[in-house]
């Protein structure tokens, strides 16, 4: 008689687990920004920034001897805008730039000017979104999802004319930003810093922008936290920021 055997079907079974409690001696901390600190908004500029979350996030970071840092595709004047009072290490504009340490790309891709305006022009022509990046910029289409696909021809078309850039795909968004920055190679850079040596690397991110950092994380002997739904490479999921929140909280609060 056949009979079956207890199997779990979901074909990523590790991919739910909840990370482990935050040691703030022990580990380093990487959290993207948007999606992952703060919900996604109909527009970049309509996200609600928690109350205190400033004021929070250096109290970790004094807690774990600076080996935190935030780290987004979002220039880092807007990281700056949004997160006042923060004084930590910010990487922004997808690893392109940064604060705390030497600006990973120290000069403009010469196309620059060019991309920006073709990019800033399609986007009007189409009552789409431009977001104008220091090393590039971003079309965003959240509000006409519809448009997806010639947003998509447009930058690919634009990148063939573009020497130096890369299409960075993004959530309801495509954007041009500089080839050879990402986020996993700003980690690599900053962990080069004094204060994460020795240390365990955790990283949360919910975007495919992400995917490289989480894998970065686990390859270099920590873990990835991937943020809402989706395919990630990354061993542990939160379901929203919220529980990111309560991740951090607990290690500074128990
Ligand atoms: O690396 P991140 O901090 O996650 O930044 C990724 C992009 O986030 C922003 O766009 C996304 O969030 C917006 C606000 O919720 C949303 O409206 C948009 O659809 C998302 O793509 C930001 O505007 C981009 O510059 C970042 O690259």
């Amino acid at each position: 008689m056949a009979y079956l055997i207890p199997m779990d079907i979901s074909p990523h079974p590790t991919k739910r687990i909840a990370p482990p409690p935050l040691e703030l001696r022990k580990h380093a901390v990487f959290v993207d920004f948007d999606g992952t600190l703060v919900d996604i908004a109909p527009r970049p500029d309509a996200i609600v920034v928690p109350s205190g979350l400033a004021r929070r996030l250096n109290q970790l970071r004094a807690r774990m001897d600076d080996a935190f840092a935030v780290v987004s595709g979002r220039s880092l004047h807007e990281l700056e805008t949004f997160l006042t009072g923060f004084n930590g290490l910010m990487i922004g504009s997808h690893g392109a730039e940064a604060r705390g340490i030497e600006p990973p790309l120290a000069h403009a891709i010469p196309g620059l000017p060019f991309v920006q305006s073709e990019l800033a022009a399609f986007a009007a022509s189409r009552g789409l979104l431009y977001e104008h990046k220091p090393h590039g910029g971003a079309i965003h289409y959240r509000h006409a999802p519809e448009s997806a696909e010639t947003v998509s021809v447009f930058v690919h078309h634009l990148l063939e004319r573009s020497p130096g850039f890369e299409v960075q795909p993004a959530k309801m968004a495509y954007e041009l930003r500089p080839a050879g920055v990402s986020k996993d190679k700003a980690l690599a850079r900053l962990w080069q810093e004094a204060q994460f040596a020795d240390r365990i690397p955790a990283y949360l991110g919910d975007d495919s922008t992400d995917e490289p950092a989480l894998l970065w994380a686990q390859e270099n002997g920590g873990f990835g936290i991937k943020i809402g739904e989706g395919e990630s490479a990354a061993c542990h999921r939160l379901a929203q920021p919220a529980d990111v929140h309560a991740w951090l909280a607990a290690a500074v609060e128990g």
